[in-house]
């Protein structure tokens, strides 16, 4: 029998940010009874029974009913941090199903890390790299799938993502360039957006003008972009009146190497996701020694 996203049990190993904008756009695009999702933590009860009144998911925290929550899962949401999780896949080792279906959330830990440290080379793996906007339904998703992933199981993630916004399969080499994009993009907007305020402030607005303003060019630019379906250079040119205004402040972002900072940018959070993965690995092989 096929299954549905809105049947699934779905169990989330790690609370936190992103495993919470998850589920509230999975519980906002109403699919199916919330209780059947089930969150898991380290430790801090409080953040589970918050999660409960919010969103009407399930949380275990008792050893037994936390492994059973494991081993019952259709789908188990990995969202721990890299750091944790050379740990948090050794503890799962023992619970998991052959063919049970592991999504992981975790920055720069690559399919064969994972295959190596569960040991099982078959067991369906999908790796993505989601973003915090899928809260509100506007998360830009990257995924990718190990070989073992059955199209019943592919159609299940991303239906999982896509009740939380966009999502772009990938193949896997390609992930993390993806966290350099979106994953990691919204720090670089939200940025963007504390420099554009703080100019506003300095010319003397004030400050709650300031960030209105802001916010809504900051859609507003978004939005043109997505509806026009033109280019964002385009776009930006006809904003630029020859040797007017914008063409003076676009001058100022070259002068200081804006575009070169932006790209460079992207591709640091790139080779970090790297260098997190190895760290993981380098993690793995101290614990099983
Ligand atoms: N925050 C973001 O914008 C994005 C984060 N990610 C990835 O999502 C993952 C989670 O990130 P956040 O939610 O920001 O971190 P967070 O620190 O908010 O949450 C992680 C939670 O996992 C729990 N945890 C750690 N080990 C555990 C274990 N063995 N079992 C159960 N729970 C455990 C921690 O107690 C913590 O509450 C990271 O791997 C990150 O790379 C991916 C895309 C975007
Ligand atoms: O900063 C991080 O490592 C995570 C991964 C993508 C966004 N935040």
């Amino acid at each position: 029998m096929t299954q549905t996203l809105s049947e699934a049990k779905i169990t989330f190993v790690g609370a936190g940010s992103m495993a919470e904008a998850i589920v509230r756009g999975l519980v906002s695009g109403g699919s199916g009874d919330t209780s059947r999702i089930v969150m898991l933590n380290r430790s801090d009860r409080e953040r589970l029974e918050s999660l409960h009144r919010r969103y009407g998911v399930s949380f275990e925290t008792e050893t037994d009913r936390r492994d059973e929550a494991i081993r019952s899962a259709d789908l188990l949401v990995l969202a721990f941090k890299p750091k944790d999780a050379a740990q948090g896949l050794l503890a799962l080792k023992p619970l998991l199903r052959p063919g049970q279906l592991i999504v992981s959330v975790i920055a720069g830990m690559s399919i064969g890390t994972m295959e190596g440290i569960l040991g099982t080379a078959g067991q369906p793996i999908v790796r993505t790299m989601p973003n915090t906007s899928s809260t509100i339904g506007l998360g830009a998703t990257g995924i990718s799938f190990s070989s073992g992933v059955s199209a019943e199981q592919k159609r299940l993630a991303v239906g999982m993502f896509e009740s939380t916004g966009i999502v772009s399969v990938v193949d896997e080499p390609q992930i993390n360039i993806v966290n350099g994009v979106s994953g990691s993009g919204p720090a670089y907007i939200y940025y963007m957006m504390e420099a554009m305020i703080e100019g506003g402030v300095r010319g003397g607005l004030d400050p709650e003008e300031a960030r209105r303003l802001t916010v809504q060019t900051v859609l507003g630019a978004a939005k043109m972009v997505e509806t026009t379906g033109e280019a964002p250079e385009d776009l930006r040119r006809k904003v630029t009146s020859p040797n007017g205004t914008t063409q003076a402040a676009l001058e100022t972002l070259d002068h200081l190497g804006f575009q070169e900072a932006v790209i460079r940018a992207v591709l640091r959070c790139t080779e970090r996701a790297q260098e997190m993965g190895e760290a993981v690995s380098a993690t793995a092989a101290s614990h099983t020694k």
